[in-house]
């Protein structure tokens, strides 16, 4: 591909290579037949509100962070592939649990399975967010040669789906060579904006993972201050330094930030909520609601709620009167009104606040993606 003159004429050809290998890399993916999928010592168990990978090359201090921001013992030394597997830790912040994940040095071919790239891979895919560690005295070519590997099984780091969509049009040559590789004669497909190749394969393949990804990088105790601040200043990026404890404030809250958690207070009628103990929710499908809210709490709860009361920033009265449909923000607190026995049919007063299940999923649809 790399030798073909790229032109109208290869345009088919070249689109027709790329829809091979994408189809190429999601069988190497696959288990081999009849293995159970990962299944060596590697796969830890989830814990807490939400779990973050580190991810990078060797000796670029995962280890080392790992210890310091969790208190677990993780083996660090100078040289490489001290860590042979996956050692998980928590952080404690904003009253939840994080888990993270100290995970063994990648390299180059990760994706093809040097190393123990494929169950890393694995691993961070199962994570909600991914630090990729670099370290700052070394070439910024190792984020591209890390990104590109993560890229080869799927992970799109701080990218949104393309819009594009399964529906009608016929005149699109290219578009129908590709989905005649994947042998798909009757399909509809609608663009919903300019996109690539590379995004319709995406869409066509449909395993695709959209992670967050912040880029830390670490051992900034050995650079000159100029080149820290370049590299404080790229998108996504946070400096630190192990070494000298710096900024992990700012890690810890960048991290915060990017997994999108929501916690919710419950009030007891006449009491305080107990702020210690937050309900923690994530905002994966595009905000949380107080119907989410109320099916953490319990199952069945939602029948036997009449209206919510809400404090906080979502409320635009202390308190709001709230239906199930209504968005919660970070921080908000909540007071449940149950419907009494003998007033089970009487919804009439609280109508408006979309308590109908068949609208909160519409407006579920139509909230905005967290990208
Ligand atoms: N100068 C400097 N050295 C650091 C810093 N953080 C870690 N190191 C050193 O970097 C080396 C590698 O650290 P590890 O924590 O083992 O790195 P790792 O990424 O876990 O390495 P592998 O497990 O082998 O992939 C050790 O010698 C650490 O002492 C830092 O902030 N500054
Ligand atoms: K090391
Ligand atoms: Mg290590």
């Amino acid at each position: 591909m790399a030798r073909t003159q790229k032109n109208k004429a290869t345009e088919y050809h070249l689109g027709q290579l790329k829809a091979k290998i994408a189809k190429l890399r999601t069988q190497l993916l696959e288990p081999p037949k009849g293995s159970s999928a990962g299944g060596d010592g590697f796969e830890v168990t989830k814990f807490g509100h939400g779990r973050v990978a580190l991810i990078g090359f060797p000796s670029v201090g995962k280890s080392t962070l790992l210890t310091m921001l969790t208190g677990t013992h993780s083996e660090a030394a100078s040289y490489e592939f001290t860590t042979l597997t996956c050692i998980p830790g928590i952080i404690h912040y904003n009253d939840t649990k994080i888990q993270l994940l100290d995970l063994p040095g990648i390299i180059e071919g990760a994706s093809e399975g040097k190393g123990r790239g494929r169950q890393v891979i694995a691993v961070s895919k199962s994570s909600d967010i991914v630090l990729m560690i670099l370290d700052a005295s070394k070439s910024d070519g190792h984020r591209q040669i890390l990104t590109k590997e993560l890229e080869a099984v799927g992970l799109r780091l701080n990218k949104r789906p393309p819009r594009i969509y399964f529906k009608k049009k016929k005149d699109e040559k290219l578009c129908y060579q590709i989905l005649h590789e994947y042998k798909i004669h009757n399909a509809e497909v609608l663009f919903r904006e300019d996109a690539t190749v590379d995004d319709l394969i995406d869409v066509i393949e449909g395993n695709r993972k959209y992670m967050k990804c912040i880029y830390v990088y670490n051992k900034i105790d050995v650079i000159g201050i100029d080149d820290v601040d370049k590299l404080a200043r790229q998108p996504n990026s946070v400096v630190i330094s192990c070494n000298l404890k710096l900024n992990f404030d700012r890690l810890l809250a960048k991290m915060w930030e990017e997994m999108g958690l929501v916690r919710v207070y419950t009030k007891p009628q006449g009491q305080q909520p107990d702020f210690t103990d937050p309900v923690v929710l994530s905002t994966d499908r595009g905000g949380c609601l107080v119907e989410d809210f109320c099916n953490h709490i319990h199952r069945n709860l939602i029948k036997d709620v009449k209206y919510v009361l809400v404090w906080g920033t979502s409320a635009r009265h202390r308190p709001q009167h709230c239906g199930l449909g209504h968005f919660l923000h970070d921080e908000d607190m909540v007071q449940i009104v149950k419907r009494k026995e003998k007033e089970d049919g009487g919804r009439g007063r609280f109508k408006s606040h979309s308590t109908d299940p068949a609208r909160i999923s519409d407006r579920e649809k139509k909230a905005p993606l967290k990208t």
